[in-house]
């Protein structure tokens, strides 16, 4: 049994084919990357993971079990996560809340237990908050716990948006595009963390990206896209060697 599975996928706006018929497995442990032009389905591909589109035809596998008809809300408690290409935090609320946000698919007590603060409650919150700062920790971001995320460097609301996705303690974890909007200094720190997820967490990673010098720091191996279509799969090497993916990055 593969750890996830990808089964001829398929999406479509309109007349527009944005994924098209596109399997691949990824195995437990590895950083897999999905490279491609502006417009090949990247992102598209990861919406449709996400469940937040449905997806015209193919199948879903995580873990043994076909999640393809999931919804988004469950996708979370099964042990995905995902961050966004354009980051989405609660702008005016501070880092430590935003955290605490991605504790919400372990809530497990209800509304009235949480409104009389039964001693469940207490030891749930204690448990989130503990999980919390052990993330803190990991991506060294004590400096900012009680900040406002507004307030805050670009750079720095990128790394607190992974930080909320781990403090779902995913199996998987989907980046979109972690290096965009980053300088080079920050994107070595990225590569680092994600090489990190990895080797300390033993996070399964799915990435979208285009920075060419952090695929192949961090990838295992790399599938790229065009036209909602698969090139190749394979090594980053052996992906940027093939002529289809050269022919796809010259617009031959
Ligand atoms: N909501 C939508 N409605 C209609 N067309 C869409 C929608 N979202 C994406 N598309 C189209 O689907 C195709 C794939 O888009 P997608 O955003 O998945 O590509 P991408 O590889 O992630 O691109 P980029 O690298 O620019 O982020 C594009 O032609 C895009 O214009």
């Amino acid at each position: 049994m593969s750890f996830f599975s990808v089964e001829g996928i398929s999406l479509q706006f309109g007349g527009l084919k944005a994924v098209d018929n596109v399997s691949f497995d990824i195995a437990q442990g590895e950083v897999f990357t999905i490279i491609g032009p502006n417009g090949a389905g990247k992102t598209s591909i990861f919406n449709l993971i996400s469940r937040l589109y449905d997806s015209t035809s193919g199948k879903l596998v995580f873990e043994g079990q076909d999640i393809t008809q999931v919804p988004a809300h469950r996708i979370a408690r099964l042990g995905i996560a995902r961050t966004f290409q354009n980051i989405e935090l609660f702008e005016n609320a501070t880092m430590l809340a935003n955290l605490l946000v991605g504790r919400h698919c372990h809530t497990t007590t209800n509304l009235l237990s949480e409104m009389l603060f039964l001693p469940g409650v207490r030891r749930a919150e204690k448990a989130h908050r503990r999980k919390v700062e052990e993330v803190i920790e990991f991506l060294d971001l004590q400096a900012y716990r009680d900040k406002v995320i507004a307030g805050l460097p670009y750079g720095v609301r990128k790394v607190i948006e992974l930080a909320r996705a781990l403090c779902s303690e995913p199996k998987l974890i989907l980046l979109d595009e972690p290096s965009s909007g980053l300088n080079v200094e920050e994107t070595d720190d990225m590569s680092y963390w994600i090489r990190d997820i990895k080797t300390e967490l033993g996070i399964t990673v799915l990435m979208v990206e285009h920075d060419m010098s952090l695929v192949n720091r961090v990838s295992d191996r790399v599938l790229a896209l065009n036209y909602g279509k698969v090139l190749a799969t394979g090594t980053p090497a052996e992906v940027q060697a093939h002529p289809d993916v050269i022919a796809a990055y010259l617009g031959a």
